[in-house]
């Protein structure tokens, strides 16, 4: 996630220019409106989901505000922003998917449902999170949105709404490392992938200061006993296959950390003999395979390496004229990485500024390491930092 204090956390708090009121109205990315908390769920101490709804509007305003959430939801990666309205400031939050509607029997089935959950971690001395900290049902919060971040699925190899046959034909794995909320991106891309392609498989490494955050993960208590996150990543389980969402959670507290062995596994995969990861230890390239065999266009804004070190995020694609957004043969298999900068730094190295916009920048840290080291695993893999 980008830094809370820089420019991505501090877009201007402005208007729109729209003649029209029902665009103004309903979920827009310049005009903050006022959403009701309805229900609130406390994680821990400095740890909760808020549940928001917007405040008032016509039947025709909460339609489009639902129609620009699917139009999000069917892009992957967004978020929307939370303004602070005594110091004019607002900072970005990543709606969690909604898996709640496998829970509760209303949520998420109608066309004018404009319900979010934000996830939020209370940070010492933020000044957003202090003020989301005292937020209770009933409460007024202000939003703007939808900001589309990457589109998972496109880079997988889903060309279009109408031809998922790429995806379908090739299995392609996603690893992603999460820290802390940064597991709302994550589920996000769980949810996203897992929906567009039975062949996609997941392999969820989940970083936590403490053992409550991530309580009930693997086994033991009843669903209503668990905190929302593990809920939503058990409901998804349940949904998908445990098989083809594999979790992991490691404890600062009690010292269980992701290490470069996790990732080489969860990279490796089962079948390590066919692995790139057994060529690269053996120091010899996959036999028949080249980096250009990998089918990659390098003026692909999916599959070029090239062009994601200079990205922001992705564009939102037409979903319905049926058109290939590229050419290439294939797509990629992804590491994610989503979480604090440092932890981001550390394993994919810093983003880069460029052009008053924080851009992927090139792959570095542990998983540059890893990568770079070979190129049949660059030509496979793509790393996108969160
Ligand atoms: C695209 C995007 C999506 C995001 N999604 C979420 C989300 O779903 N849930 C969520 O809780 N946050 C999320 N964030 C982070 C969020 O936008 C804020 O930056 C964060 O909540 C802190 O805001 P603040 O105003 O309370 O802190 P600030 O007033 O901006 O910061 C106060 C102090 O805390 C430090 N600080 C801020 N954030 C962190 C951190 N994460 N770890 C360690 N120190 C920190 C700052 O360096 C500063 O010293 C997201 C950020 C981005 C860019």
């Amino acid at each position: 996630m980008d830094s809370p204090a820089g420019l991505a956390g501090l877009r201007a708090c402005g208007g729109t220019n729209s003649s029209n009121s029902n665009d103004r109205e309903a979920l827009n990315d310049r005009k903050f409106l006022p959403y009701d908390v309805v229900a609130r769920e406390d994680i821990s101490p400095t740890a909760f989901v808020l549940t928001v709804r917007l405040s008032s509007g016509t039947k025709a305003t909460q339609k489009l505000t639902r129609s620009r959430m699917n139009d999000a939801w069917a892009h992957g990666l967004w978020s929307v922003e939370v303004k602070q309205p005594q110091l004019q400031i607002a900072r970005d939050y990543t709606p969690l998917p909604e898996v709640y509607a496998t829970h509760t029997e209303s949520a998420g089935e109608s066309d004018d449902d404009t319900t979010l959950r934000l996830f939020v971690r209370v940070v010492p001395g933020g000044e957003v999170t202090k003020y989301l900290s005292r937020k209770t049902v009933g409460s007024t919060i202000e939003l703007r949105g939808p900001h589309p971040s990457f589109d998972v699925v496109a880079r997988l190899g889903d060309k279009s709404d109408k031809s998922r046959a790429l995806v379908e034909n090739e299995p392609k794995k996603m690893i992603i490392l999460a820290g802390g909320t940064g597991v709302a991106t994550a589920l996000q891309a769980v949810d996203a992938a897992l929906r567009a392609s039975p062949t996609v498989s997941i392999s969820l490494l989940w970083a936590n200061r403490q053992a409550n955050d991530c309580y009930g993960l693997n086994a033991g208590p009843l669903p209503a006993e668990l905190n929302p996150v593990v809920r939503d990543i058990r409901a998804l389980q349940a949904l998908y296959g445990s098989h083809r969402l594999q979790v992991q959670t490691f404890v600062d507290a009690e010292r269980t950390f992701i290490t470069e062995a996790h990732v080489r596994k969860a990279i490796g995969g089962s079948d390590r003999k066919n692995s790139w990861f057994t060529s690269w230890r053996k120091g010899e390239p996959e036999a028949g395979k080249t980096p250009e065999a990998s089918g990659a266009d390098g003026s692909c804004i999916y599959h070029s390496q090239k062009k994601l070190t200079q990205m922001h995020a992705d564009p939102l694609r037409n979903r319905h004229d049926g058109k290939a957004a590229c050419s290439c043969a294939e797509g990629k298999n992804l590491v994610l990485v989503s979480g604090p900068d440092g932890f981001i730094e550390a394993w994919a190295g810093p983003k880069a500024w460029q052009a008053g916009k924080e851009r992927q920048g090139p792959v570095g840290g542990i998983l540059g390491q890893i990568l770079n080291q070979d190129p049949q695993t660059l030509s496979k893999w793509q790393v996108l930092k969160l």
